[in-house]
């Protein structure tokens, strides 16, 4: 069920068209495997009983080598207490606070794609190609050192940053590494671990390397608000303050704050890109509309407020919806039921395992209707303003990032950056594909981007 390779949710699409009455459907008997295909089932997986159900414990111990112990792979009570006290550095306000850091990293994001090669003087006239996924992972590193830990990395100008690279390794899709996956969800990572397998000697030495870098950024950290030299309002500033954790508890913290918040976004910024090259008039609308409200100086700086100014517009907004819907980062989430349970009018025996498919339910026709695999920024918009549900009946047909007490803590926080980054970008580029349309393709362990990267053309547009 777990994809090691080709579309993400194809085997699961193919059994809704197949089985289109039923929403429960037994797919492994043996391991009592359950997939849920219908919208109304969720309401109690994700927030009428979320404490019912777990990861399943040989994924999660895969996810537990990457990103620690933390808010991703906690279960329970520890979980509610992490949960708890991170949700204040993810309110709302504090979002806000952060929209003109983002625009800046934004706007310094597409000058650096200007000059990364020789470009001419008048570089207007210049082309250049560029492989956006990791151009763009840097900037979301940056941005996410800022907010995650007060920290400039300036990886957007570092290219040999050693935590850019090591994320990178991690994230980046290979068949090897899918496997790798799988057999830790069959058989656990403690088995996996002891085969002879070069993965295995990878893993840990990127795991011991962001390790280190996260564990010295904490100490330092602590230091510099022991000595009160500024004023510390970044995420890890906040848990620290808050009195609450130990230093491996907040380095475990720190380390999934860091991987679940930059790779996730850059990816979602190559398929919003990759989206606009097939549909150039949608690229102008969005251009026109950030061109007319941003009113941006020669140096970058808009005459408006910023995030109020990006929060409304209706195009960009609608263009990041619909690249969410149908590029959902993370594909597929799975639970285990923990206790004899109920889903919908079903008994669920303890031990029952459930995988629900992101990419299935954001592309099927049964769910989204006859133009359900078509890019449509429009279903977004409703008497010229972004409305939040896409025309959709239930919550639960849009499952990008889930919903209820394991939903993701920085949908906020990616929503505010893709404003940021896909304005910055229509402002100062026109684009085309520079690879072959069917090399695109989506590929990944837990998380997806093209597989073989985005390469795309840049043109500088002649506006700022
Ligand atoms: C487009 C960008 C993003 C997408 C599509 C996304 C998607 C998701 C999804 C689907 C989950 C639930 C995973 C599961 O239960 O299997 C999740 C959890 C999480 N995400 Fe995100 N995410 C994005 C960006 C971010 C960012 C920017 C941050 C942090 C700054 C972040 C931090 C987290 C954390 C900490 C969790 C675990 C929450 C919990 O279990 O309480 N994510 N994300």
């Amino acid at each position: 069920m777990l994809s090691l390779g080709g579309e993400p949710g194809k085997l699961v699409l193919d059994l809704m068209d197949q089985y289109p009455d039923d929403d429960l459907l037994l797919v492994d008997s043996v391991r009592d495997q359950l997939v849920i295909t219908k919208p109304g089932l969720l309401a109690d997986l994700f927030v009428n009983r979320p404490y019912d159900f777990m990861k399943p414990p040989g994924a999660a111990s895969f996810l537990k080598e990457t990103l620690g112990l933390g808010l991703v792979t906690a279960e329970g009570e520890q979980h509610k207490f992490l949960r708890k006290n991170s949700l204040p550095a993810f309110g709302f306000r504090h979002i806000k606070d952060l929209y003109p850091m983002m625009w800046r990293k934004s706007y310094c994001f597409t000058e650096s794609l200007l000059s990364k090669r020789n470009a001419p003087k008048n570089a207007q006239d210049s082309d250049e190609t560029i492989d956006i996924g990791i151009a763009s992972s840097k900037v979301t590193l940056d941005i996410i050192g800022i907010a995650g830990l007060g920290r400039e990395f300036d990886a957007i100008h570092n290219s040999d940053d050693p935590l850019a690279q090591a994320y990178e390794e991690l994230t980046t899709p290979s068949f090897g590494r899918s496997v790798y996956f799988v057999m830790c969800s069959l058989f656990g990572i403690r088995f996996v671990q002891r085969l002879p397998w070069n993965e295995n000697k990878v893993l840990k030495r990127l795991k011991s390397s962001i390790m280190s870098t996260c564990l010295t950024m904490l100490l330092e950290k602590r230091e510099a608000i022991k000595k009160n030299e500024a004023d510390h309002i970044d995420i890890l500033s906040l848990l620290i303050k808050s009195n609450n954790f130990s230093n491996s508890e907040l380095t475990d913290q720190l380390m999934t704050f860091m991987a679940a918040g930059h790779e996730t976004t850059s990816s979602s910024l190559s398929w919003a890109c990759y989206l606009l090259t097939k549909h150039p008039d949608i690229l102008s609308t969005v251009r026109e509309e950030v061109q007319r409200e941003l009113a941006v100086d020669a140096s970058g700086i808009p005459s408006v407020d910023i995030a109020s100014a990006l929060e409304r517009l209706p195009y960009l907004n609608g263009v990041i919806n619909e690249t969410f819907r149908l590029y959902p980062t993370v594909p597929l989430t799975q639970r285990v039921a923990v206790r004899d349970t109920q889903i919908g009018q079903y008994r669920i025996p303890k031990g029952a395992n459930f995988i629900v498919s992101i990419w299935a339910m954001s592309r099927s026709s049964l769910v989204w209707g006859s133009d359900s695999t078509k890019f449509r920024p429009d279903r977004w918009i409703t008497n010229d303003k972004p409305n939040y549900t896409g025309g959709a009946s239930s919550n639960y047909q849009f499952l990008t990032f889930l919903h209820g007490p394991r939903s993701c803590i920085g949908q906020g926080f990616a929503r505010a950056e893709m404003r940021c980054l896909l304005a910055a970008m229509v402002l100062s580029y026109d684009w085309e594909l520079a690879m072959p349309e069917s090399d695109v393709v989506p590929g990944g362990t837990v998380t997806i981007k093209p597989a073989k990267g985005l390469l795309l053309r840049l043109r500088p547009v002649h506006n700022l």
